[in-house]
């Protein structure tokens, strides 16, 4: 059974493919898996692909063990495992996401396999389908108390849930304390990712994530996408922007026929075999 990580700018996901998988993934083994001091260590696990129906299936699982409907650089990451493992051989590809039922498109842009893009579709702004818990049909530049914060927030979905914060300091510790806060808050019923969000011009941004899920990361996609369309849409960016994070820098656009793209390099770390030891303890677990 072999474990491949990648890292899309520093968010790292282990890819567990089924055909060479026994494992049952289950909360406790996933949490163990990915723990960094006791298992192999990443910011999720992407299990596939399934190859029902001729698809390339994906499942994708936070390190507290939940099940999430999508990510950017998950997405950019099996992507490339799919061209490493032979599975795609064409310059794109498309992936199903299960949780979703969505498919998305992926295209294979640099000659290594390292530049990837992701076109992450449609998103909403509307509060029912963020969900969050507001009196307002969407949230946009909405000043709010949560605990000790006051803060002005936004909202989107993507697939996924996101609140970027845009009048706060773009710091780590900002993101460890406003983040969990807003996660957890009774406002957003299936919690949400957080960006600490820095306009530097119209082309670009600075954020800084708290991702659900998986806690502080050094880079996120679908915040990247967050940002830039909650930014766009406050008439504070253009349509395509560079969002920096603490572990690179991904390209963003936005179009209203075709919807959003993420564009940014993946790179492969190992591949490796759980011990004797880890193994044992995992059969325990279940
Ligand atoms: N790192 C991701 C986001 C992963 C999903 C997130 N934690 C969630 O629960 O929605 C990305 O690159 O988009």
């Amino acid at each position: 059974m072999e474990f491949i990580k990648y890292d899309a700018l520093e968010n790292d996901y282990l890819v567990l493919d089924p055909a060479s998988c026994d494992l049952t993934l289950d909360p406790a083994v996933i949490r163990r898996i990915c723990d960094r001091r006791h298992g192999l260590g990443s910011d999720g696990i992407l299990y596939g692909p399934h190859l029902d129906d001729g698809q390339y299936g994906l499942r994708i699982f936070n390190p507290d063990g939940t099940e999430c409907e999508k990510s950017g650089n998950g997405l950019r990451i099996f992507a490339r495992y799919l061209r490493d493992a032979g599975y795609v051989t064409a310059g794109t590809a498309q992936v199903y996401l299960m949780m979703s039922d969505a498919m998305v498109d992926v295209a294979y842009l640099g000659d290594q396999d390292d530049l990837i893009q992701v076109a992450m579709g449609q998103y909403t702004l509307r509060s029912s389908e963020i969900p969050v818990l507001l009196e307002l049909p969407v949230v946009l530049g909405v000043k709010m108390q949560v605990g000790q914060h006051s803060l002005t927030a936004s909202c989107v979905n993507l697939g996924n849930p996101h609140c970027v914060v845009l009048d706060l300091p773009v710091t780590e510790n900002t993101a460890r304390t406003v983040g969990p806060a807003l996660c957890e808050s009774d406002l957003f019923p299936e919690r949400v990712n957080v960006q600490i969000t820095r306009v530097v011009d119209r082309q670009t941004l600075e954020i800084e994530i708290w991702e659900r899920g998986a806690g502080y990361t050094l880079a996120s996609g679908s915040s990247s996408c967050a940002a830039a369309i909650t930014c766009h849409q406050l008439g504070l960016v253009d349509a395509e922007v560079t969002v920096h994070m603490p572990g690179g820098t991904v390209g963003v656009q936005i179009d209203k026929a075709s919807g959003v793209h993420l564009t940014g390099p993946v790179k492969a770390v190992f591949a490796a075999n759980l011990s004797q030891d880890l193994n044992s303890y995992l059969a325990k677990d279940k």
